[in-house]
């Protein structure tokens, strides 16, 4: 509702402008809170697994839309606020694209091609290969073969 003598919003007057919410300082805001950031990543490939009973349908060659997730934590922000720019990511989805995507799984990886060996391979990758370059610490990467299962590799610091 308007007052129609000044074209104004009715209600309380403010007597300037609003403090801003919340401490200002990237330290104080996160003070008491544990931050962790996440970026996913797709990728299609086939494989089969060796080793299961005859007739299980994975010993088949078969494939799967796969998504990575990729977990990183930091003691403090960097920039605007960042645990880590997502764009800082970019030589993982590189990785990704350049050795998995539309591959033979059983063909490219030394191991089976299982969704918790592929999430080993791949946070070995990062943290050899990304971490060094980035604020953030890996906490963890997780594959997932279909939208109904997932295999998580948390990474173990001393
Ligand atoms: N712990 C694991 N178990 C299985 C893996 C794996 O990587 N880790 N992988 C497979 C197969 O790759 C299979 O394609 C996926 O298994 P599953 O979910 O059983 O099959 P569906 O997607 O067809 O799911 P339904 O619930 O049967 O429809 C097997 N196990």
């Amino acid at each position: 509702m308007l007052d129609t003598s000044t074209d104004q919003p009715t209600g309380p007057r403010s007597s300037g402008p609003q403090p801003l919410l919340g401490p200002e300082r990237p330290d104080q805001a996160t003070s008491g809170f544990q931050l962790e950031i996440s970026k996913w990543f797709g990728f299609e490939a086939g494989h089969r697994l060796n080793g299961l009973p005859d007739g299980h349908k994975c010993g088949r060659a078969h494939g799967h839309s796969y998504q990575v997730e990729v977990r990183l934590t930091a003691q403090a922000l960097t920039g605007p606020g960042f645990v880590t720019d997502f764009g800082e990511l970019e030589p993982f989805a590189t990785y990704i694209a350049d050795h998995l995507d539309h591959r033979d799984l059983n063909a490219v990886l030394a191991v089976e091609p299982t969704s918790e060996l592929l999430a080993v391979h791949l946070a070995r990758w990062f943290l050899e290969h990304v971490e060094p370059a980035v604020p953030g610490r890996l906490v963890a990467v997780t594959v997932k073969e279909t939208t109904k299962t997932s295999a998580t590799c948390t990474v173990i610091r001393p």
